[in-house]
């Protein structure tokens, strides 16, 4: 990548779109974080570079965002991140103590499957992002409650790990760098 302009991404940091930006750009330049999706189309109308989800393989198209990047910005490049969940809690909590989940809705769907055979009766709580439900678990540190998110960004939290989610079917979101 020669241009060296800042990329906005969805944070905050451990987010599956941090962690696919992580490795697309190589250590290469710098990331900056947007609590929404809207953000990072601001930041690109700004003059920044953006990296935003744009089809997951069992979810399909992710909020039109590649019809809204054809329409106003222009796509760069893609690049296809495979999405691995896990549940992570506070030290100390145990599986079958878990009354409530956090996660992106999105991951919620992936892990549909799990959560009905070992926590049917957990109330889900919707983030704005994986790594967003990992940073409130660490930050609330309620030993009834897990997020669903990506085993690196756990460490990033302080979090254990207390069951992976197995993908029975590929599970890959394809991640898109666009500029104005
Ligand atoms: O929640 C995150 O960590 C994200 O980066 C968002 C997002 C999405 O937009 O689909 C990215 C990949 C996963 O499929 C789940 C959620």
């Amino acid at each position: 990548m020669r241009n060296k302009k800042k990329v906005y991404t969805l944070g905050p940091k451990g987010s599956f779109h941090h962690l696919a930006c992580v490795e697309y750009l190589g250590g290469q330049q710098e990331i900056e974080f947007c609590e929404s999706f809207a953000g990072v189309f601001e930041a690109v109308r700004a003059g920044h570079l953006g990296w935003i989800a744009l089809y997951n393989s069992l979810a399909g198209i992710v909020e039109n965002h590649e019809a809204e990047i054809e329409k106003n910005f222009t796509l760069l490049d893609e690049m296809d991140y495979e999405v691995k969940l896990c549940i992570c809690s506070a030290p100390g909590t145990k599986l079958k103590d878990l009354t409530k989940l956090y996660s992106h809705e999105k991951a919620f769907g992936e892990s549909k499957r799990f959560i009905s055979e070992k926590l049917p009766k957990a109330e889900l709580i919707k983030c704005s992002s994986t790594s967003h439900a990992a940073q409130k678990v660490a930050q609330e540190k309620e030993q009834n409650s897990a997020a669903i998110c990506h085993a690196e960004t756990a460490k990033f939290y302080g979090l254990d790990i207390l069951a992976n989610i197995p993908n029975k079917r590929k599970n890959e979101t394809s991640f898109g760098l666009f500029a104005g």
